[in-house]
């Protein structure tokens, strides 16, 4: 038996390949390397170089790799780009995930771990977010994300697919430097990036309705975010009925804009750096923290590390900046 994971060269899918083969499990890589890095992938890990849309290369894959098990990270994931080029990540996102099923379901694969995202519920107006929650996404690719959910779910119950969709809430942090996140999108990277022009960070927008106006988000360390998905291969992989898995993954813990700024001022040694309110960015939620009790329940998870620490890690892997 061999996992596929599907974009195991990017970001958060080179920790999966690596808590995964930690976990003494075999896996394979396919990857487009459209986002990815191939250095990411361990030399001996067989890479396959092409994209989920490519059915004929998945079945070769399937076939010669003899997947039992896959884990889908593949996805484009820039929700403004989303806005922008609505088609493309539907192709990418939805029918990347559709070619993908039907492989699955043709090789006789039994078991699914879904990249989902936080994105699926839009603006939430409570709490804490369980599962439970109404989805309601207010851009593509978070359409995308919950329409590959629903497809997913179908498929599985109609081939008899245990499948275990994975909401992500803000990812952050490296298991090591060389694994760092490389694009600049998300708060952390933007803000290390300000720091090191010796600019002011930003705070888009501190009227909203939380306790210091500033937004309110769960961040989860990449490596417990791996882990995650090793728990819930795991499961799925347990004898048993078909299993529907649908699971928040974050901390249950809220930190605001403003926290999160100065909490990176201190762990990256800029202390006294004064950030600059500008106005808020369309489409950002006041408060989004998930109720992440229900994989504990069911999968005995629970995230390890602080945002200190996924401060500390991301900030290692910033200084190798321009050595890839
Ligand atoms: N980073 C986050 O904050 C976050 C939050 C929620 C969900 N997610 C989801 O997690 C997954 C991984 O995200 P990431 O942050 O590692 O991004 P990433 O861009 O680093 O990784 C995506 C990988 O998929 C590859 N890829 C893209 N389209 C492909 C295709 N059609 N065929 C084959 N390979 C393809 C890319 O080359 C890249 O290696 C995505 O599905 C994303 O939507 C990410
Ligand atoms: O320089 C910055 C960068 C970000 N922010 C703020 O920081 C918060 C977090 O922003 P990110 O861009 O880091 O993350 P988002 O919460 O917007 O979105 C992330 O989490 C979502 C799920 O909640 C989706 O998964 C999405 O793909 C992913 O980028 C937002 O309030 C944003 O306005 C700033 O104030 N200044």
């Amino acid at each position: 038996m061999s996992y596929l994971i599907t974009g195991g060269a990017g970001y958060i899918g080179s920790h999966v390949v690596r808590a995964l083969r930690e976990a003494g499990e075999p896996v394979v890589v396919l990857d487009n390397l459209t986002t990815g890095i191939a250095d990411r992938v361990p030399e001996d890990v067989p890479l396959v170089v092409g994209s989920t849309l490519d059915r004929a290369l998945l079945d070769r894959t399937f076939a010669a790799h003899e997947i039992t098990d896959v884990v889908h990270l593949a996805a484009k994931k820039q929700v403004g780009e989303s806005v922008e080029m609505p088609l493309h990540y539907y192709r990418e996102n939805v029918h990347g995930l559709q070619t993908l099923l039907e492989a699955m379901a043709a090789a006789g694969v039994g078991r699914f771990v879904f990249s989902s995202s936080a994105a699926v519920y839009g603006m939430p107006d409570v709490d804490l977010v369980t599962e439970d929650t109404p989805c309601a996404p207010i851009n593509p690719y978070g359409e995308t994300k919950l329409v590959g959910e629903w497809m997913a779910r179908a498929v599985g119950k109609a081939h008899g697919i245990s499948t275990a969709c994975l909401r992500y809430f803000n990812v952050a942090g490296a298991a090591t430097p060389e694994l760092a996140d490389t694009g600049v999108f998300n708060i952390v990277p933007m803000v290390f990036e300000k720091l090191t022009e010796g600019a002011a960070p930003r705070i888009f927008g501190d009227d909203y309705d939380t306790p210091d106006g500033t937004c309110i988000r769960d961040y989860i360390h990449v490596a417990d975010l791996a882990d995650a998905h090793v728990a819930a291969a795991r499961r799925l992989a347990e004898p048993g009925p078909v299993r529907d898995l649908t699971l928040n993954i974050g901390r249950g813990e809220g930190v605001s804009v403003r926290e999160m700024i100065d909490l990176i001022c201190e762990v990256t040694g800029h202390q006294g750096v004064t950030a600059q309110v500008t106005p808020r960015r369309p489409g950002d939620p006041a408060r989004v923290v998930a109720a992440a009790d229900r994989i504990t329940r069911e999968l005995g998870w629970k995230a390890r590390h602080d945002v200190r620490e996924m401060i500390a890690s991301a900030w290692a892997g910033w200084g190798l900046r321009g050595r890839h």
